[in-house]
């Protein structure tokens, strides 16, 4: 699989979610993050913007479930029109139940880890799963500069994804740029989330197709573009 970049809407303007969208038509997916003000200590949006969303880009919505009680709400996010729904496996009650019911209803299912979470207890679920989220920062805010700790965690994931010869994507989210991309693509991650890096540049189509360029050249596991 090539690299795939999605601009996390997070850092984008709120009152022009559509312009802002159609702004990085180039993307991949588009990252919507929804935050509950209980899993994380902020508040974004749910599932009324996530359909008027889906309905105004082209661009697949990536939505990144920051959010307690996972299992109760992410089968109406598939429902308002996400193509990837992500959960956190801190949250979930029940990750394979879930997992099975994203995937049925027509999403990718995709589980995410913050920063103190080992992805080794979830080597079993991973067949389970279209993408794993191996969050760089601590969860809850854009802006925040990268952890080069999780490094190592991002090497370790991608290795058990080839012993076990899945097709799982390795996406990583939180303070990747043009100086830190590399590193995750080196590492292994393959799709990568990107906010102030692209919302923050004076043109983010360019920012896009720049981190792409970055990350497909110093990617060791996925091809170029
Ligand atoms: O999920 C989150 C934050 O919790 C992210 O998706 C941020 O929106 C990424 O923003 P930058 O770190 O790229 O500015
Ligand atoms: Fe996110």
């Amino acid at each position: 699989m090539a690299v795939q970049i999605n601009p996390s809407i997070l850092s984008a303007d709120f009152a022009r979610l559509a312009d802002e969208a159609q702004a990085v038509a180039g993307a991949d997916w588009l990252h919507v993050d929804v935050m509950d003000n209980h899993f994380v200590p902020n508040l974004t949006l749910g599932v009324p913007v996530v359909e008027s969303l889906a309905r105004a880009t082209d661009t697949p919505l990536d939505c990144h479930l920051m959010i307690e009680n996972p299992d109760r709400w992410a089968p109406q996010y598939v429902e308002a029109g996400a193509g990837s729904v992500t959960f956190h496996a801190e949250a979930a009650h029940a990750p394979v139940r879930l997992a099975r019911e994203i995937r049925a209803k027509g999403a990718r299912a995709s589980m995410a880890l913050k920063p103190a979470t080992p992805i080794e207890p979830y080597e079993d679920l991973l067949p389970e799963l279209d993408m794993l989220l191996i969050m760089t920062v601590e969860p809850g805010f854009g802006g925040q500069a990268f952890l080069d700790i999780m490094l190592p965690k991002i090497r370790r994931t991608r290795e058990l994804i080839s012993k076990h010869g899945l097709e799982l994507w390795l996406q990583v989210d939180g303070g990747v740029s043009a100086s830190t991309i590399e590193r995750c693509a080196e590492a292994g991650a393959d799709v990568f989330v990107a906010g102030s890096a692209v919302y923050g540049a004076s043109d983010p189509a360019e920012a896009v197709r720049a981190l792409r360029e970055q990350a497909a050249a110093a990617s060791t596991w996925a091809c170029g573009h």
